[in-house]
């Protein structure tokens, strides 16, 4: 070993150092690190490496004792990545642009400050905004480059049809689909056919819809004489149907009792990894990694193998219904990009639709159990329609869609505030400016439950929407489904669905908490978890077959 003045060691790892801060100064602060993790995370394990052959060649020093060299490159290695988490932090503490945003400290240095409390919280991030709007007003530092804002006024201007935002990097961290690309252009392109497959089919596929609604009703009748039901199960099991059958020609085979193993697994491995998604989603990087290595995580590879067998199975299949499927088939090209976007679309479909759909259900049902004088309203609306045969899912009817609304504003299915990107030169809301590059989102849940926007808004009042609208001070705050271009693409099949489910279920069925129960609604609603779509708690209900008088 040379002695300290003559070795090279010292000059090694102060350009170590230094390389380090560069690094972060040139590098990562102006590319989005987060879209490439892997290559990321290998390009450091390679720059070690590198070192280590190299210094050999730059000194004696380290070529007669190569266990040395090894010492000094894992040294100089340290001296990098230390050197560039001081410099992050360092920047993101104090010389960030966002560094007048009011929030908590810990939120400023790192997303595993939120990380953190989602772990505290079991999943309740919207119970952490709902402190942080009290404790720092509407717009809050949630993230070394992020902001949470919980002000109506910036809905237009970030999910508007005119806004100069983008997408945020949280969706490239899963397969491209019309819903994860942030290429506006390909999206406009992708979204135009969705529309029209969606606008085309609808109608063919009302009928459809009604007959698992029938199966539905049977399942209820028959499990519901046994005893109270696990409303998410039947939930599930009828949306699951429904939208396999949208994206793959057939039903899993749930609601009547008949899917297979794969299916089964499939669907119990979706509700389980469900959390997951919910701490993910606050580190997308991790979420990209997840979804580099897909095929060699279990569960995601079952998914995909089975949905793909699925896909497989509907193009083949002769003079199927006329569904989405069929629509995107025919304007997807058959190449090697373009099977693989139908695939992802596929599970799309379902995964878009399923569990949204499926925890809307579970929150009427469980509001019209709390408030049965819902369900007598519904009753009166809807049996001299049912009584006439005119029923149709497609047509919206005031106090059906109240009830359906009201609760999706109180309760909505879709936690995530769709996340945004503001250009390079920033933008400007009232008086309010966001500089570039910082990753937006509207507190959707806490601006539909705000005072400024609905009148006694914590309150389940679905008379709001038909015959006293000024309980509704700024409409525009409503937005379960989203708003803007990239707003859900699937609402009015979602809404025909839920029509169609509570307009029926209503009318055939009393619906109760189990005798005994002393249902406490603030505490089954606190329970919600948060991951991204919304996990309503089990609950049990008592569907008993309505006596008419
Ligand atoms: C109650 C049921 C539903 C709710 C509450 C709901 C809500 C939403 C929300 C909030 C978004 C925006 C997500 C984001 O910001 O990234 C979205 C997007 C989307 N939804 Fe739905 N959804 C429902 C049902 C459905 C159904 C049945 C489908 C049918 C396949 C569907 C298809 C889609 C698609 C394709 C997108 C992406 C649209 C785009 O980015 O252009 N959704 N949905």
């Amino acid at each position: 070993m040379a002695d300290l003045q003559t070795s090279l060691t010292p000059t090694i790892l102060a350009t170590a150092s230094v390389t380090g801060v560069a690094l972060h100064l040139f590098l990562f602060k102006r590319v989005e690190v987060d879209k490439r993790p892997v290559s990321t995370g290998a390009s450091f394990i390679v720059a070690y490496f590198l070192l280590a052959l190299a210094l050999p060649s730059l000194s004696a020093e380290y070529n007669a004792n190569l266990p040395w060299a090894l010492i000094v490159a894992g040294l100089a290695w340290w001296c990098l990545v230390l050197s560039l988490c001081v410099s992050i932090l360092i920047y993101r503490a104090f010389l960030h642009p966002l560094r007048k945003f009011p929030g908590p400290f810990g939120a400023r240095l790192s997303k595993f400050w939120a990380l953190n409390k989602v772990l505290e919280t079991k999943c309740g991030w919207y119970r952490i905004l709902d402190q942080l709007q009290q404790q720092y007003g509407d717009y809050v530092r949630t993230g070394p480059r992020e902001l949470v804002i919980f002000d109506s006024a910036a809905i237009t201007p970030i999910l508007g049809f005119a806004s100069v935002t983008g997408k945020g990097p949280f969706y490239d961290s899963m397969e491209t689909s019309v819903s994860t690309t942030r290429d506006h252009a390909f999206h406009r392109q992708r979204r135009k056919i969705w529309d029209l497959a969606f606008k085309q089919s609808l109608a063919d596929y009302a009928p459809r819809i009604e007959e698992f609604t029938s199966q539905l009703l049977s399942r209820i009748a028959r499990d519901g004489a046994k005893g109270p039901i696990l409303v998410n199960e039947v939930c599930i099991h009828y949306s699951y149907d429904v939208m396999s059958a949208l994206a793959f020609g057939d039903p899993m085979g749930f609601i009547q009792g008949d899917s297979n193993a794969v299916a089964n697994s499939v669907l119990n491995n979706i509700q389980n990894g469900v959390d997951a998604i919910g701490l993910l989603l606050h580190v997308p990087w991790l979420m990209g990694m997840l979804t580099t290595f897909s095929w060699a995580i279990g569960p995601m590879r079952q998914w995909n193998e089975y949905s793909e067998g699925l896909v497989e199975l509907r193009k083949k299949k002769r003079d199927p219904q006329p569904d989405l499927f069929g629509h995107l088939l025919d304007n997807t090209d058959d190449t090697r990009s373009g099977r693989s976007l139908l695939n992802s679309e596929c599970r799309l479909i379902v995964g878009a639709g399923s569990d949204t759909t499926a925890t809307a259900l579970t929150f009427i049902f469980v509001n019209l159990a709390l408030y049965p004088q819902w369900l007598q309203a519904l009753r009166d609306e809807m049996d001299p329609i049912f009584a006439t045969a005119s029923f149709e899912c497609t047509r919206s009817r005031p106090v059906l869609d109240a009830v359906i609304q009201e609760s999706m504003r109180l309760h909505p299915s879709v936690f995530f505030g769709s996340q945004r990107e503001t250009p390079a030169q920033g933008m400007r809301i009232g008086d309010m400016y966001i500089p570039g590059h910082t990753i937006i989102s509207i507190a959707g849940y806490q601006v539909a439950r705000d005072e400024r926007n609905f009148v006694r808004a914590k309150e389940f009042l679905p008379e709001r929407w038909y015959s006293q609208p000024a309980l509704i001070l700024n409409k525009g705050a409503y937005m379960p489904f989203l708003v803007g271009p990239f707003n859900c693409a699937g609402r009015n099949m979602a809404m025909m669905e839920l029509r169609s489910v509570v307009a029926r279920v209503a009318c055939e069925f009393d619906i109760t908490f189990p005798p005994g129960m002393d249902f406490d609604a603030h505490d089954y609603f606190h329970r919600v978890k948060d991951h991204f779509i919304a996990g309503a708690p089990a609950q049990k209900l008592v569907f008993s077959k309505r006596v008419k008088d």
